[in-house]
């Protein structure tokens, strides 16, 4: 067992889902809890504690109440915000989550300095800017979670179309975490055969439509919030690409800084994760029309941004 400390805050449905898988994979010696409900907390923290006692794991999980006791964390995870309800973009979560953001993450960065702090709340891009901002951190520090997620449930759509290849699908989506997301068919592939080898031209566009409506649809029938196990799902995989410096790739929300040709904006492309967070951007080449949907979807952040930078950091 390592002796790494992962933090959590927001222990809502993706917070406390992401703490139970964590803990039952045996993945870090602590997880530290922290959210504004104080019952909630500490409910999670035993009840995720016994689940990783039952699968012998480990893992001891804490709730801590008071801002000093959420401290020395190699990852914080923040999750805290509130969740989409049907007839909502994530857009409308904008300035109550920067509210949020901006107080959680003064915190976390005060008693958890060397953290590598990964960004679930929504709307994912604007979140990560704003933690950037409020932070003067790095880029390679404070990394969005939506691409797993979103190339996750492309590749379940593949599968429900071809009916066959679970574990050899490999979908890739890149750009915001919103409407405008970039699913890329050319770069997803079944066991290595690009997906124009299997599926025909509607069913991949269909595909396409089905994935960027992939978090509503579940909105829509959940109606109470939004979905949590496969955020949770991705978030693990990320935090365990750092804990154990794994220099794996994966799509994540990061800064821009002159690649893709765009500068000081978040969106989502494939990085390298290891024990410094992002330690490599990879670029793509786009073709034409991928180039100018990512550059739709780039413009949809930076309304956000400009809003926060209007009403929100003036
Ligand atoms: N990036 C992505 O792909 C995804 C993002 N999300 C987003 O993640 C966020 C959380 O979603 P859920 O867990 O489903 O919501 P939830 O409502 O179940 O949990 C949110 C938690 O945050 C807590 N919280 C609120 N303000 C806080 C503060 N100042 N300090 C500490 N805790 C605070 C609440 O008490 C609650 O327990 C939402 O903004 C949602 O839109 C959800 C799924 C996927
Ligand atoms: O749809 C939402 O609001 C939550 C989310 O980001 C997702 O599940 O993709």
């Amino acid at each position: 067992m390592n002796n790494k400390k992962v933090g959590i805050i927001g222990v809502g449905n993706v917070g406390s889902t992401l703490a139970f898988t964590l803990a039952s994979k045996n993945k870090c010696s602590q997880i530290l809890l922290k959210d504004i409900r104080e019952n909630i907390v500490q409910a999670m923290a035993l009840d995720i504690s016994q689940s990783a006692n039952a699968a012998k794991s480990n893992t001891i999980v804490k709730a801590c109440i008071k801002d000093e006791e959420f401290k020395d964390c190699d990852v914080v995870v923040i999750t805290a915000g509130i969740a989409r309800r049907p007839g909502m973009s994530r857009d409308d979560l904008l300035l109550t989550n920067a509210k949020i953001m901006t107080q959680v993450i003064q915190s976390a960065i005060t008693f958890n300095p060397n953290a590598i702090i990964i960004v679930v709340s929504n709307p994912l891009d604007a979140m990560v800017y704003t933690a950037l901002k409020a932070a003067n951190y790095p880029r390679n520090k404070i990394i969005g979670m939506a691409g797993i997620l979103d190339s996750a449930r492309m590749s379940h759509f593949i599968l429900e179309k071809l009916g066959y290849d679970a574990g050899q699908i490999e979908a890739s989506v890149m750009g915001g975490h919103g409407d405008d997301m970039v699913p890329l068919p050319n770069f997803s592939t079944v066991a290595g055969v690009p997906l124009s080898e299997v599926l025909e031209t509607d069913d991949i566009n269909d595909i396409v439509e089905k994935t960027k409506n992939g978090g509503a649809q579940i909105v829509k029938l959940l109606e109470t919030g939004s979905a949590y196990y496969a955020p949770a799902y991705a978030t693990s995989l990320m935090v365990e690409a750092i804990l154990e410096d794994k220099k794996e790739v994966y799509p994540c929300a990061v800064r821009l800084e002159g690649e893709y040709g765009y500068e000081d904006i978040v969106s989502g492309v494939p990085v390298m994760l290891g024990k410094d967070g992002v330690e490599k951007v990879i670029e793509l080449h786009l073709n034409d029309s991928q180039k100018e949907e990512f550059s739709k979807s780039i413009a949809s952040v930076k309304e956000l941004v400009d809003t926060l930078e209007n009403k929100f950091f003036k």
